[in-house]
């Protein structure tokens, strides 16, 4: 979809979708109420990504609330084909890991001014881990959930490279929180223990009426039913890893490209521009996010303004990069003497300091638990593991699930959290 940066059509609207994106072969445009399939009631809007709007839906015809991803009608069915794959994958090899991928109900296709849009009905989630994060003011989740949290992650990735697949996008706002069941509340339940949806008219900037079908006369923000990320107890610690929107299967298709935002984005994807991508890229985003699950602050720093502050943020942290690389980087002189050597007068946010401020000063401050001596140095070994620069020297997710970390102190309370064996 190609959008123009020209003045805005619109009139700003606080937490919701592009309004610029209601055009031809953008999101569709839906209003409360709207029906699909002679059985979806919209109720309410879950959110909103770059490809799609999300919705709850009351599925009249089995007395249950469900969530229906809305994709823009360029994007195609990709993600659908792609999770119905993995949902199909998973009832046949019932794994206990297929808990934590996406269910897909049912998929259709809607047509509408903007074209057709493949939509996918799975089970509504609370939030998503940055949703959570964020609503806690980067509080940072209980140390026993976010062992719990890291070992699913891990879990699932594990689960989808075995099923043949690399998720692409791997960070904390593509994994949810599942959501107990709310499907004996009645809408008007439904609306007075959360909320009920408010409707804000859409308004040309020229303040000319709306007259095109492509555009809904009413937007609405989400639906708060997530929780803060310090509140959240260990038998509500369950995820789904979703958004499968850039997922392929590098064995059939070579990807280059990487969809993952910066702050986890494998640097293979700068360095080596024209190898394929594979598992480990996984890798490297799963690395970033156990940090980020168990921290209040991402591995990498807050403000990223580019590549070459990503790289340097990365050199800082984890040592010399590989030497061809090195001599690839033409930014390499603006912060550095040599490959890993900074220059003198920039202080250094080094790997053990990351981990004080990130991991462990948050939880101190609080009064909460901290990660004793033992613990830290099974998760520096496991984390160090996975973030390498050369992809062939990464961990695998099954070594990842092998490690003492893991196996010690993060597997025992995934279990807790599911009241069964997870492995
Ligand atoms: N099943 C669900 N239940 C509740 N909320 C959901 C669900 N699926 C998605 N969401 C919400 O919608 C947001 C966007 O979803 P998603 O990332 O899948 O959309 P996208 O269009 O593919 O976005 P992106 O721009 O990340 O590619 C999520 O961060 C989450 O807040």
């Amino acid at each position: 979809m190609t959008i123009s940066t020209h003045r805005p059509m619109y009139e700003h609207i606080d937490d919701v979708e592009r309004l610029d994106y209601y055009r031809p072969g953008g999101y569709h445009p839906i209003q409360i109420s709207d029906r699909f399939q002679n059985r979806y009631l919209t109720v309410h809007k879950l959110g909103y990504g770059s490809f799609s709007t999300i919705w709850l839906a009351r599925d009249e015809r089995l007395a249950r609330y469900v969530a229906i991803k809305v994709a823009t009608a360029d994007h195609g069915s990709r993600e659908v084909e792609f999770l119905s794959q993995l949902s199909a994958s998973t009832v046949k090899a019932g794994e206990f890991s297929g808990n934590l991928i996406p269910l897909v109900l049912d998929r259709f296709n809607i047509n509408g001014p903007n074209g057709t849009h493949a939509c996918l009905v799975t089970p509504p989630a609370r939030c998503s881990l940055s949703d959570a994060a964020d609503a806690a003011y980067y509080s940072p989740f209980r140390l026993h959930v976010a062992r719990s949290i890291s070992a699913q992650l891990a879990m699932a990735v594990a689960y989808i490279h075995k099923l043949g697949y690399v998720h692409g996008d791997l960070h904390m706002g593509n994994v949810l929180l599942q959501l107990p069941s709310i499907d004996s509340l009645s809408i008007e339940q439904l609306y007075d223990e959360f909320d009920s949806p408010e409707r804000e008219p859409v308004v040309r900037a020229d303040k000319q009426s709306l007259t095109s079908p492509s555009v809904p006369p009413y937007v609405y923000s989400p639906i708060w039913l997530g929780k803060p990320s310090d509140e959240i107890s260990i038998p509500e610690a369950k995820i789904l890893v979703a958004d499968f929107g850039t997922a392929f299967c590098p064995t059939k298709e070579l990807r280059v490209e990487s969809y993952t935002p910066l702050q986890n984005r494998p640097p293979e994807v700068r360095f080596e521009p024209t190898a394929p991508l594979s598992y480990p890229s996984d890798i490297w985003s799963l690395g970033c996010m156990i940090w980020a699950v168990l921290g209040a602050r991402p591995f990498l720093d807050n403000w990223l303004f580019g590549p070459d502050d990503a790289t340097t943020d990365q050199v800082d942290a984890l040592g010399p990069m590989p030497d061809e690389w090195w001599e690839r980087w033409e930014a390499r002189s603006k912060n550095f003497i040599g490959n890993g050597k900074p220059k003198e007068a920039r202080e250094v946010w080094t790997f053990d300091q990351r981990f004080e401020d990130a991991i462990q000063e948050p939880r101190r401050r609080r009064g909460r638990e901290v990660m004793g001596e033992d613990e830290r140095e099974a998760l520096f070994e496991m984390i160090k593991g996975m973030l390498v620069f050369r992809p062939s020297d990464r961990l695998s997710a099954r070594q990842v699930l092998e490690s003492e970390w893991m196996r010690k102190w993060a597997l025992p309370k995934a279990k807790e959290s599911w009241g069964r064996e997870v492995l």
